[in-house]
């Protein structure tokens, strides 16, 4: 059954000219007659995918060819520019954890306000309060603003929220590792719960033994572009090979 659809998925973004944005500077380059307009960079370049349920998929390929934009257009943290994405079912997007929260709220209002986010009933939530502070081990922290826990506990409420039930789709970026050391562990654990059972996965990796020995399933992204899809071990080798190819001069 097929789960996660992209259809002609293209994605421009603003290049970071834009976020070096200073008045200043911009009025002296027009004086000058040197200004540029920020410059437009096509990050997804016509991305077709289909996903069937319970499939592991490995995405690779160089710095910035765009793996962690594909997450995010998939989970709807990004929205394309052009193009059509189909996702159903639950989705646990494990990519920027708690990213979302308002620091200036409680810890249970935010597990309240990011489960209704990924998806879930108020009421659904209130019933798994306990259980996710239990996980994140911040029971202590549950009346708490966000802004008052470390950076660490962040990402731990994050992931006890997201993956707190199965989800149906498992969205990772990189291998997990989340706080201390033990808190690594278990939630290692519960990915490989879920690894072990129907959820469909998609995980971005550079570790390419990791993407060979856990995924059926790789794409190969090069500068936007879908260069390779198909069993992992396949792409991984095809990868290896074009990647340490001389070149030609
Ligand atoms: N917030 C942003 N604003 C503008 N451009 C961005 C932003 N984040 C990423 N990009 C650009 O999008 C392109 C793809 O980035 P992305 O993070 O998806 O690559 P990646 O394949 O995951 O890379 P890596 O292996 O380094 O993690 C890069 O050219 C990057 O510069």
């Amino acid at each position: 059954m097929e789960v996660i659809r992209l259809d002609k998925v293209s994605l421009w973004r603003r290049t970071q000219e834009e976020f070096s944005y200073d008045l200043k500077k911009t009025f002296l380059s027009i004086l000058e007659g040197k200004y540029r307009k920020p410059v437009k960079k096509l990050i997804l370049d016509n991305i077709d995918l289909i996903v069937n349920s319970g499939e592991k998929i490995g995405i690779i390929g160089a710095n910035g060819s765009g793996k962690s934009t594909v997450l995010k257009v998939i989970c709807g943290i990004l929205k394309p520019t052009n193009g059509l994405v189909r996702v159903s079912g639950k989705i646990a997007p494990l990519i920027e954890l708690g990213a979302g929260f308002d620091p200036e709220i409680s810890v249970v209002d935010n597990i309240m306000l990011y489960g209704v986010l990924l998806g879930f009933s108020r009421i659904e939530m209130t019933k798994r309060v306990n259980s996710i502070l239990e996980f994140a081990e911040l029971e202590d922290y549950a009346l708490m603003p966000v802004k008052a826990l470390s950076s660490g506990m962040v990402a731990r409420l994050g992931f006890a929220i997201a993956t707190d039930i199965q989800p149906d789709i498992l969205v990772l970026d990189e291998v997990l590792s989340v706080g201390d050391e033990s808190f690594k562990n278990k939630s290692r654990q519960r990915i490989e719960k879920f690894w072990n059972q129907n959820t469909t996965i998609l995980v971005v990796s550079h570790d390419l033994n990791f993407i060979e020995q856990t995924c059926n399933q790789a794409i190969w992204l090069d500068k936007g572009k879908i260069k390779c899809t198909g069993g992992a071990d396949e792409v991984v080798k095809f990868y290896l090979k074009t990647v340490n190819a001389p070149k030609n001069f």
